[in-house]
């Protein structure tokens, strides 16, 4: 394994300081006991409970107290090389004097050439510290370990229960595929907890695992997540969408590519206000049957200053844990457009979402959904950045006539007492939005008067409706006028 011939040679180099952000404690220290068989070393285990042990060796007493600062005294101390594991230590590092031992440890004053390493799921360290570590990505469990996980849980659960689990060979194999990216403790714990549930691995526990993995692997918080979310159905008049990824969708989901085609990365869809984007970005991920992972843009910026690319490529790197997905970047325009005011964060954040598109493998099928199109940078719009850019227009009179039936049905309505052409008539320049507003407005007329929704009710609340291909009649027109030869109608 690559990894334990690293982690080898960078014992033998004399790494002053290594950091290993895990939650599988138990690999960790198998991986040092494979280093120590190769480069001889002592090899000592600190946690707060148990203190400093020598683990290559049975010593049934604590050497030295949890003590942190005692801890690092015998670690400057101590004549011969070793290797010191600390498990959550780093805490302790917002001490000084804490801090300074480390560092002189680090630096090796007055201090055998030791390795120290801090262990933890997620460690910070102060600056002047991070510039003497370096960090070494544990490898997580391959497909193989993943489905012995799965067998021991099974037999585990047996044994307690005396009967056997019900297992579907093929939802089997898809949890296991789907554990890819977990480490081996949080993997132990969905499976057992899938198990338990009822008994069985099925099909069924299929939504349970991808919400448990995405809520372990969303710690920037970022992301928002549905499993089955909407479908072509609950949209009017994106007809050309839906055939286009009708017509991608073996292909992105191929286990092996075609050669020939290459996989669909993504998509640009812009327009008008409330024409039913955001609805249109989650009826992509209802068509290639996959989860989607909303990427809150505005977030980004607000709720880490300072730290937008680190979170923007922990969220990317965590949407392509949960592939096959689709991912949603909403008014994508909001997180890259400022004029240069912020530092060239919003630049970089450009920059580093262009490379991702470009070179990402997972099978990650980017949505981003744009109101305005003069504040998106010319380097998204160019050709080859999108597989494809749509336009979704304000609808058309037979789609208003289809969007009403849609709205009156979902609301339990008798969509064949209404005159349909009439009301889509009499709703030209309505986006679906609006159009929805003006259902929910007249139900409220029709309720204050204890009588049933009727045509003439629906029309009068058009009629006090002004929409904003009215009221903001140039800005609309622009955008039309912008899209028309740039982009693909949706419809
Ligand atoms: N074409 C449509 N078919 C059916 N319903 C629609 C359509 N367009 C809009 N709607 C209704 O209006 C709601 C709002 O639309 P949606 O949020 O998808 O529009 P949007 O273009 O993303 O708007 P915004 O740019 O303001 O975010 C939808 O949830 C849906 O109920």
């Amino acid at each position: 394994m690559s990894e334990l011939q690293d982690l080898t040679t960078l014992v033998r180099a004399a790494t002053p300081l290594l950091v290993i952000e895990t939650v599988d404690e138990q690999r960790v220290i198998e991986c040092f006991r494979h280093v120590i068989s190769q480069a001889l070393r002592p090899l000592w285990r600190w946690t707060l409970t148990d203190g400093l042990t020598r683990l290559d060796f049975v010593q049934p007493e604590a050497e030295v107290a949890p003590d942190a600062g005692a801890t690092l005294d015998a670690i400057r101390t101590a004549s011969e090389r070793g290797i010191y594991l600390l498990f959550d230590f780093h805490p302790f590092l917002r001490y000084a004097m804490t801090l300074r031992q480390l560092r002189e440890i680090v630096q090796r004053q007055s201090s055998s050439a030791h390795t120290v390493v801090l262990i933890g799921a997620r460690i910070e360290l102060p600056e002047e510290l991070e510039a003497l570590s370096m960090r070494v990505p544990l490898s997580l469990p391959d497909i193989k370990e993943l489905a012995a996980i799965l067998r021991a849980e099974a037999l585990a659960w047996q044994r307690e229960q005396g009967r056997r689990v019900e297992v579907d060979g093929e939802a089997a194999r898809t949890i296991v595929r789907n554990l890819l990216g977990l480490a081996a403790p949080d993997a132990r714990r969905i499976v057992r907890k899938l198990i338990y549930n009822d008994g069985a691995l099925t099909a069924n526990d299929l939504p349970d695992l991808m919400q448990a993995k995405f809520d372990l692997l969303n710690r920037s918080g970022l992301l928002h997540y549905e499993y089955a979310t909407a479908s072509f159905a609950d949209i009017a008049g994106v007809s050309r969408v839906r055939e286009w990824v009708q017509r991608r969708r073996g292909v992105f989901l191929a286990a092996t590519p075609d050669p020939m085609l290459d996989p669909p990365k993504g998509v640009l869809l812009l327009g008008v206000q409330g024409c039913g984007k955001s609805l249109a970005a989650k009826a992509i991920a209802g068509g290639f049957g996959v989860p989607l992972v909303r990427l809150d843009f505005g977030a980004l910026y607000n709720k880490y200053q300072g730290e937008t690319e680190k979170n923007l490529r922990e969220a990317l790197q965590s949407t392509e844990l949960l592939a096959p997905c689709v991912l949603w970047i909403d008014e994508i325009e909001k997180g890259l457009a400022s004029g240069g005011e912020d530092g060239g964060v919003s630049r970089r954040v450009l920059g580093y979402l262009l490379t991702w598109m470009a070179e990402r493998k997972a099978k990650v099928f980017a949505v981003a959904t744009a109101n305005a199109v003069q504040e998106l940078p010319a380097e998204l719009l160019r050709k080859g950045r999108f597989d494809e850019i749509f336009f979704v227009d304000l609808p058309q009179t037979s789609v208003r006539a289809e969007i009403f039936a849609m709205h009156l049905r979902r609301r339990k309505l008798p969509v064949e007492q209404f005159d349909l052409p009439a009301l889509a008539a009499a709703s030209e320049g309505f986006s679906g939005a609006e159009i929805e507003q003006a259902i929910v407005s007249a139900l409220y007329d029709a309720s204050s008067g204890n009588t049933p929704l009727e045509q003439a009710t629906l029309l009068a609340a058009l009629e006090q409706t002004r929409p904003l291909s009215v009221l903001m009649h140039e800005q609309v027109e622009a955008l039309r006028i912008w899209a028309r030869g740039r982009c693909v109608p949706a419809d």
